[in-house]
């Protein structure tokens, strides 16, 4: 068979860059496959999704050495319309691919390029908002859509070009739990059906993997360090030297002790042996000198002082335009130190009451209270000494030329002495990983390194309530753990955090408190471990359990909550393997 994509000897520079991204990169693609793509942020995944899709030649001049060849021609000699009827690209970022002004004329614009007659593309566009759950969106504009949306119509606006190889970077990123699941399941049902060409760039392989891919191509340092079926590449140990994290509930059993090959490895909960594994689990979770660790893990105490909040919503109510209600009676109060999840599906109203937090927009009805006094009257600039906001999307957030710039922007106009703006600026730096970085052209950073320079660009500020979205969305787990750790410590001294998230284990790992928005609705406010255990209400609020939850049911434990509790704590103590590494 010839492969659909074939990358030969590929070594490509960015322009005014000293060094190649990616360096010999040789892969070769055949219809039909299902390929996950994997690495460490800033490992070249993205700039190798760039050579498949012909942005690199055609966009990103620079230099490319060697060949890449889609269906045995090759990429410089095809338009790249030609190029993007062959292969379907979902970006991590879809704002840049909205063209339309409504949903429905960018669903089509693919299709306008063919001129199917306009009877037709109305049933192709409305069949493909259905299959992604979004018709009811149809002639509405992209750019009101929240983020998890956008996400889903630009996979419609896909589907209905219907090209042969759909290449997704990062497609999970956006999406709540449930609406992520839909997405690998019809990647699934697209690669199984239609015998369609997938390739997936994600840092959540767990989702990714059980539903099958079949291989892994892991890149580091901008080379391909090995090309693996799923179970030989997760029993070789190379992700996590690489820096990335298994499956949640693969990393808890061999934390337990049980060791698998690339035979009996579980690629999915329900694949794992209940009867050889249940008593393993059992024994390690009764053994006494546990029960200390299980305790300390059970999260910070929760401030339920009667000091002041830093910021409370007494029933606010809250619609872009007055006939659509988007938050309605929302209340809600947050201490110093405290640490919280807010959570719902996607369109829930999140990022629309995280706006409201910061006086983007005003309640129509109801009030907010910052450090007591009512917030009405307070501009931005004075909100903002309060409330760092580090947005889902770092585009929206830069808009410096260098990195170093855009650090300094807050500080520099907030009345800090030359000393404190030095001082607070390296040490954002350096907790983000970017100090390396301080003379870069914000351009050349990867979407991880930006979403780094935009929590360092915050922090720089000294809030006392940090609201971060989505803050380890696109990020390797090397630079989870360090952020989170990092994150977490500024709630000791008091900073109260507010995580808006989808990912279910970070909440519980870090987070005690859990608020879940609904159609706007605030339907629970509760520990977040409870939340955990509620399975109607996770499932009515499109949220899932991590895993792990999964595994420990599996298992049939008393308290599938214990096995999270016990491996939080380990993985604190630093026994877990990627600390040894
Ligand atoms: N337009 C550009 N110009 C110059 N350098 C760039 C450009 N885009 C990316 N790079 C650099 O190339 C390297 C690889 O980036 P790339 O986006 O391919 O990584 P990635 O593995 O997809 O990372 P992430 O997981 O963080 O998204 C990074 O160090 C980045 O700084
Ligand atoms: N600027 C806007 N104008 C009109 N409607 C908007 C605008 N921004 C968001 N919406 C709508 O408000 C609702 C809530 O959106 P919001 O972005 O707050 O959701 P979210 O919970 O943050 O979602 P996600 O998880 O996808 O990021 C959605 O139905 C969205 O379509």
């Amino acid at each position: 068979m010839k492969p659909i994509i074939s990358i030969q000897d590929v070594t490509y520079t960015y322009p005014r860059v000293k060094h190649p991204t990616i360096r010999q990169i040789n892969l070769d693609i055949y219809p039909g496959e299902k390929i996950l793509i994997a690495g460490p942020s800033g490992s070249g995944k993205s700039t190798l999704a760039r050579c498949i899709n012909g942005l690199i030649p055609h966009s990103y001049k620079g230099e490319l050495q060697g060949a890449v060849m889609i269906d045995g021609k090759p990429i410089t000699e095809m338009p790249i319309v030609e190029i993007s009827e062959k292969v379907g690209t979902i970006l991590q970022d879809p704002e840049g691919q909205f063209i339309g002004l409504s949903v429905a004329e960018d669903v089509a614009f693919g299709l306008e390029n063919r001129e199917v007659p306009q009877r037709e593309m109305e049933v192709q566009v409305k069949a493909a908002l259905e299959r992604v759950g979004m018709v009811q969106y149809m002639d509405g504009s992209p750019q009101e859509l929240s983020g998890g949306e956008k996400q889903k119509v630009a996979l419609a606006g896909i589907l209905t070009i219907d090209p042969e190889v759909l290449l997704l970077d990062e497609p999970l990123a956006n999406l709540d739990p449930v609406s992520g699941l839909q997405m690998m399941e019809l990647m699934e049902r697209i690669h199984k059906q239609a015998g369609k060409t997938v390739i997936i760039v994600e840092h959540r392989i767990e989702d990714v993997i059980a539903y099958g891919v079949d291989r892994i191509v892991l890149m580091v340092d901008g080379a391909i360090v090995a090309d693996l079926p799923a179970a030989q590449m997760l029993s070789s140990g190379l992700l996590k030297e690489a820096g990335i994290r298994h499956p949640l509930y693969l990393e808890a059993l061999h934390q337990v002790g049980c060791s698998y090959t690339a035979d009996d490895l579980p690629l999915r909960v329900d694949e794992v042996d209940v009867e050889e594994t249940a008593p393993i689990v059992s024994r390690w979770l009764s053994n006494g000198e546990n029960e200390a660790s299980i305790e300390a893990a059970s999260g910070h105490d929760r401030n339920t002082d009667e000091t002041l909040p830093i910021i409370s919503f007494h029933g606010v109510h809250f619609g872009y335009e007055p006939h659509v209600q988007v938050l309605s009676e929302v209340s809600f109060a947050i201490q110093p130190g405290e640490r919280v999840a807010l959570l719902g599906h996607n369109g829930a109203g999140k990022s629309t009451l995280s706006q409201l937090m910061l006086g983007m927009y005003q309640p129509t009805k109801g009030s907010i209270a910052i450090n007591g006094k009512n917030a009405s009257g307070m501009n931005i600039a004075e909100r903002g000494r309060q409330i760092g906001y580090v947005m889902q999307n770092p585009n929206h957030m830069l808009s410096q030329d260098t990195v170093l710039a855009e650090i300094l922007l807050g500080p520099k106009h907030s009345g800090f002495s030359q000393e404190e703006i030095g001082r607070s600026v390296d040490h954002a730096l350096a907790i983000c990983d970017l100090a390396g970085y301080r003379n870069w052209p914000i351009s050349a950073l990867s979407h991880g390194q930006k979403k780094r320079l935009t929590i360092a660009s915050v922090l720089a500020m000294n809030p006392k309530l940090l609201l971060l979205d989505e803050p380890t969305a696109g990020q390797d787990y090397r630079h989870y753990r360090e952020m989170m750790a990092f994150i977490d410590g500024l709630s000791k001294q008091g900073i109260a955090l507010v995580m808006v998230t989808h990912d279910m284990h970070l909440a519980m790992e870090y987070t005690d408190r859990a608020l879940v928005l609904s159609k706007g609705r605030i339907v629970a406010d509760t520990s977040t471990m409870a939340l955990l255990a509620n399975e109607d209400r996770l499932t009515g609020s499109q949220l899932r359990p991590s895993s792990l939850y999964e595994l420990g049911k599996r298992l049939a434990l008393k308290q599938p909550d214990r096995l999270i509790r016990r491996y939080i704590a380990e993985e604190r103590k630093g026994s877990a393997q990627y600390e040894e590494a």
